[in-house]
């Protein structure tokens, strides 16, 4: 298998630049005519998935809306993992995990090794226990031919807090960004992306770390084409589009699902090149 930067620019190449998020909110489910249970979750998030998996580059299902329905729920969740799959879209699980490193490493095998059920292409992980506390999700994925996407300049307001926040060399968004740029040395689609949202308005940072750069925050948080290409400069040619409830709220009629998504992608496209 080929690592997963190059199956993702692959992907975009071919499908077009974006990740529909499967966030399966209950106000959604209520939209739909379904009930918030395991039942209403499973109808909605098969129902998505079904119809955006074959038409786009990456499907993201966020964790936390099938957690929040116990097992039943992350039941639902494999299926969503596999269905993607088969489809020929690749997973992005969605679960910001960060913890001390032999904790991480079990993670790493829950998400990345493909031997679990819930093994996806890549996985969304948190840095603030310290970059290298994720190492065994680096290594993990590098063995597998998986990507991690780490979180560099978040799309909600309270964010500058933290990763704002100055350090002898420069910002802690600043040395998450150049620890990315580094395992992603002498590649030239690394496996390693950044989060950063369409949200954030101007950076000083160097946005390009060698790999892809998800951004979440386009559609329902505000962000458009002209934001992003603002934000990402030079960079702009590595952004994945990250959209879920501007998609989702477009259903459940799965062509709606998916003009909707085409129009997103097709507004994006014109920034690749
Ligand atoms: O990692 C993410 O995906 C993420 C990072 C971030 O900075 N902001 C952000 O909104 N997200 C996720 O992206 C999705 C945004 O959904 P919409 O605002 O509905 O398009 C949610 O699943 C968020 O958890």
């Amino acid at each position: 298998m080929k690592p997963f930067g190059e199956r993702l620019y692959a992907a975009m190449e071919d499908r077009g630049p974006l990740c529909a998020g499967v966030d399966p909110h209950p106000a959604l489910l209520d939209a739909w005519g379904q009930t918030d249970s395991a039942t209403g979750l499973e109808r909605f998030a098969l129902t998505a998935t079904e119809a955006l998996a074959p038409h786009v580059a990456v499907v993201k299902p966020q964790s936390a809306f099938f957690e929040r329905h116990g097992s039943a729920g992350v039941a639902v969740l494999e299926r969503v993992i596999a269905t993607a799959r088969e489809a020929g879209a690749l997973v992005l699980l969605d679960v910001k995990r960060g913890d001390i490193g032999s904790t991480t490493q079990a993670y790493a095998d829950a998400y990345l090794d493909p031997r679990s059920p819930l093994a996806a292409d890549a996985m969304t992980a948190s840095p603030y226990l310290g970059f290298h506390s994720l190492d065994p999700l680096l290594e993990t994925a590098r063995a597998h031919d998986a990507g991690v996407f780490v979180l560099a300049l978040t799309s909600n307001p309270e964010a500058p807090q933290v990763q704002h926040a100055r350090t002898p060399d420069g910002t802690v968004a600043g040395e998450v960004l150049a620890s990315l740029r580094e395992l992603n040395a002498g590649e030239e689609h690394g496996s390693f992306g950044a989060v950063v949202g369409a949200t954030i308005g101007e950076t000083e940072e160097d946005l390009d770390v060698g790999g892809p750069l998800l951004v979440p925050g386009v559609g329902a948080q505000g962000g458009t084409p002209e934001s992003v290409r603002r934000i990402f400069g030079t960079a702009v040619h590595r952004v994945l589009p990250a959209s879920s409830r501007e998609i989702l709220a477009a259903g459940p009629a799965p062509a709606a699902l998916v003009a909707t998504a085409r129009a997103t992608a097709d507004a994006y496209a014109a920034l690749l090149t």
